[in-house]
């Protein structure tokens, strides 16, 4: 039953949305038995590359080391040579599961029926790596742009437990304005179109907020799949 204690935020009706040009927001777009697959899946990938200079590893950048842990599959982002690569001192990158390139041309199917710019990629996506990010509740990830795609083929997004603030910019700079939006355990959102290069981040999650069920205890799993070459 809800108590006095509940975020009016997380009661609102939730329908299926274009929040602006090229982006749209798909809340319960996994069931609970998808996203628990998809949570399964992804540890033993993860258990598959411990060890190995694929690991699921807090990256280090220019700017310091990264709060959330990735992994990468399909091809492996070298931060060190700013290029996608199939291997890594020759351990070569775990393919894209078949599940993952199923699910992101579902997602275009539904995201396209919404917004006109993504419409067209439903037939023409390829779905050639995808990220696995792991947020603990209180890991966050900074403002940027998805720029290393050649590809202006929209980006596919899917969250699995805590749930976690997608800030949503423009494409000119990391500044205001920005949309918040709220990214729920099973929710997708796509974006491409003119704001395939927005500048977006995730300030934070919100402990204690993952559903029974999902596959997580604590903490958030993005998932994003993404076409790289034209
Ligand atoms: O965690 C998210 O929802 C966003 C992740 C992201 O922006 C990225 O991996 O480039
Ligand atoms: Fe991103």
């Amino acid at each position: 039953m809800p108590t006095l204690f509940d975020d009016p935020l997380h009661q609102l009706p939730r329908p299926p949305r274009r929040v602006t040009a090229g982006v749209v927001h798909l809340p319960n777009f996994l069931s609970l038995a998808e996203q628990n697959a998809l949570v399964t899946q992804s540890r033993e990938i993860v258990r598959s590359v411990a060890g190995t200079p694929l690991a699921m590893v807090r990256p280090k950048t220019k700017s310091g080391q990264m709060s959330v842990h990735m992994l990468n599959l399909g091809k492996h982002w070298a931060t060190n040579t700013y290029r996608y690569v199939d291997a890594v001192d020759g351990f070569p990158v775990p393919p894209l599961p078949d599940s993952f390139v199923n699910l992101a041309h579902r997602a275009l199917l539904s995201a396209g029926s919404l917004s006109n710019s993504l419409q067209s990629w439903s037939e023409a996506y390829r779905a050639e790596a995808a990220l696995v990010n792991y947020y603990s509740p209180d890991a966050s990830m900074g403002m940027h742009q998805d720029a290393n795609e050649e590809s202006e083929a929209p980006v596919v997004s899917l969250s699995i437990g805590d749930t976690g603030i997608f800030r949503l910019g423009g494409t000119l700079n990391r500044n205001k304005p920005w949309t918040d939006i709220p990214l729920m355990s099973g929710d997708l959102i796509v974006f491409g179109g003119a704001h395939r290069r927005a500048f977006h981040g995730i300030p934070s999650i919100e402990a204690n907020t993952a559903p029974a069920g999902c596959g997580l205890k604590e903490g958030r799993i993005n998932i994003t799949i993404r076409q790289l070459a034209l």
